[in-house]
């Protein structure tokens, strides 16, 4: 059975070439990551569940910018995929996929975007309905080489490369005809926002958003 929100993800993914992957240490932080993406503009955010700051600050910021699109990261269970839901998150990326979330995924009312590092992950996500995937961690995994290779025998795939990308890797993965979108953290680097340099994130996303997709 198709996955009911395949052509709602692969729109999203079109929407900006770069996702960035946000850690946030506290609203404040939130609130000022954001504004820079948005400034920039990146206007798809994927908030990682690293944090205990990141649940609330997905409901602060999906309520104070509707015309963002924001998601919630390393979502690996389904007690969290129903957080994220409640807590208003846009979308849902997952490192990887089990059973468990493909299920929930079912359910939820808005894209989720499973992760896979092989062929046969890929695979098994198509065979059960999915065909926008992760490729995580992108970089170890084998980089655009080998997300390029997959492109050959599973034509029908659109990724997301992340883990390990920086400005000009990304460059590189998305001029893959396999590739919608990269995911990244080099914008919001820790030392950026450990720094308060919310001016550098806002030039790191400009030039993130002037890249382009194939
Ligand atoms: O949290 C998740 O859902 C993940 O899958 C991991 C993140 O996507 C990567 O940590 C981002 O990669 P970097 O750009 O190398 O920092």
């Amino acid at each position: 059975m198709a996955y009911q929100h395949t052509d709602a993800t692969l729109a999203l993914m079109k929407r900006s070439p770069v996702i960035p992957v946000m850690q946030v240490i506290d609203a404040a932080d939130a609130l000022a990551q954001t504004e820079a993406l948005l400034a920039g503009g990146l206007s798809v955010l994927e908030i990682t569940l690293r944090t205990p700051a990141a649940l609330k600050s997905i409901e602060m910021l999906s309520r104070a910018f509707p015309e963002a699109a924001i998601g919630a990261g390393t979502v690996t269970n389904a007690d969290q995929m129903e957080a994220a839901i409640d807590a208003g998150a846009s979308f849902l990326v997952s490192p990887g996929m089990t059973r468990k979330l493909l299920r929930s995924a079912r359910k939820s009312p808005v894209p989720f975007l499973p992760g896979i590092a092989t062929a046969t992950e890929a695979m098994t996500l198509y065979e059960r309905g999915f065909r926008c995937m992760k490729f995580f961690p992108a970089e170890p995994a084998g980089g655009a080489k080998y997300l390029s290779s997959l492109s050959g025998p599973l034509p029908d795939l659109v990724f997301c490369p992340t883990g390990g990308i920086d400005i000009v890797k990304a460059k590189a993965y998305l001029e893959l005809k396999n590739v919608a979108c990269v995911g990244g953290s080099w914008m919001v680097a820790p030392a950026l926002i450990k720094a308060g340099d919310y001016a550098a994130i806002e030039k790191l996303a400009r030039e993130a958003a002037e890249l382009r997709a194939a």
